[in-house]
């Protein structure tokens, strides 16, 4: 039996009219309107293109959005005078710096000067050991799109064996926290899984996959997860983004997996559309925080 397409634009555009309502509903009763630096150094053309997605997803759901572009000899002291002005700015709501930074700037150093309050990726140390001491602030963008499209399409976790496959501070660390997380934490019956994680030190990877009931793939590595390490009707879900000579693909070998997955998200329109508009909704839980604590 073919996997269902699980459709990440379609769940997307449902979540994105949610918080439109819910933007819409602040800005009446608050008298302002929640605002979203993006910060964007270099000439990176996916980064590019990434940041004008957020931007034009803010004009939707009626966020402010001030673009920040330097030029990609910027100095990290530079950057982190921006920011300082960016914190204190109070029509910033939520500020983000888009990765990867120019080779030479301290990424940690950067990502650390940002308000924790505003730190709407959920990059900070601060909002990091929230998230794992289950008790958010803010959810990461793309460990929680991972997880509306699990919950929005019926696939429970509670109970099931999830093999995460990468360890990035990004998405592979972040996605196992929440899945084992109970799950009042996550607003989402997506978690109270059985958590594994596999890197590239891991030796015996199929054999773990195999036994997985999700299979979240996010180890950066083209059409990695082939059919042989998927259990027939496990719940696969490609979290990569790999520019080849083929064109876009993910970590999962898509036309293989399908055939033995019952559920499998495409690349493009699988997790991409949802890291943007989990990016909006910290966005406004930034603002509504932000006027709670004036
Ligand atoms: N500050 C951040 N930097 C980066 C993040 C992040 O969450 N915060 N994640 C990625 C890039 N990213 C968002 O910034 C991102 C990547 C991909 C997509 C997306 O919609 N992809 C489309 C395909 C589009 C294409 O690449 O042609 C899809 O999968 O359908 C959205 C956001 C690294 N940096």
């Amino acid at each position: 039996m073919a996997a269902t397409i699980l459709d990440g634009k379609a769940i997307a555009k449902q979540i994105e009219l949610e918080i439109t309502e819910r933007v819409a509903a602040f800005t009446a009763k608050s008298g302002s309107q929640p605002g979203l630096a993006a910060v964007l150094v270099g000439e990176d053309p996916a980064s590019q293109v990434y940041v004008r997605n957020k931007q034009r997803a803010c004009e939707r759901v009626g966020i402010a959005s001030f673009m920040h572009r330097l030029p990609a000899n910027t100095t990290a002291e530079g950057l982190l005078k921006l920011v300082a002005q960016l914190n204190a700015d109070a029509q910033v709501s939520g500020i983000l710096v888009q990765l990867p930074l120019p080779g030479g700037i301290d990424q940690t150093l950067i990502l650390d000067a940002i308000d924790p309050s505003k730190d709407v990726d959920c990059f900070h140390p601060h909002n990091v050991g929230l998230v794992s001491q289950g008790r958010p602030r803010f959810l990461p963008c793309t460990p929680h799109g991972v997880m509306q499209i699990l919950h929005r399409s019926g696939i429970a976790a509670a109970g099931k064996h999830a093999v995460v496959i990468g360890r990035s501070e990004i998405v592979g660390k972040p996605m196992a926290m929440m899945l084992m997380q109970k799950d009042s934490t996550c607003g989402s019956s997506a978690a109270n899984a059985t958590v594994t994680v596999c890197h590239s030190r891991t030796p015996n990877m199929p054999e773990i996959c195999r036994t997985a009931d999700i299979v979240i793939a996010a180890i950066g590595k083209p059409r990695f997860v082939t059919a042989d390490m998927v259990k027939p009707g496990a719940a696969v879900i490609d979290v990569g983004i790999n520019r080849t000579e083929d064109g876009l693909c993910g970590d999962v070998d898509f036309d293989s997996v399908k055939q033995v997955a019952s559920a499998i998200t495409p690349v493009p329109g699988g997790v991409g559309p949802l890291t943007i508009v989990m990016l909006m909704e910290n966005t406004l839980r930034a603002a509504e925080w932000q006027a709670g604590n004036d």
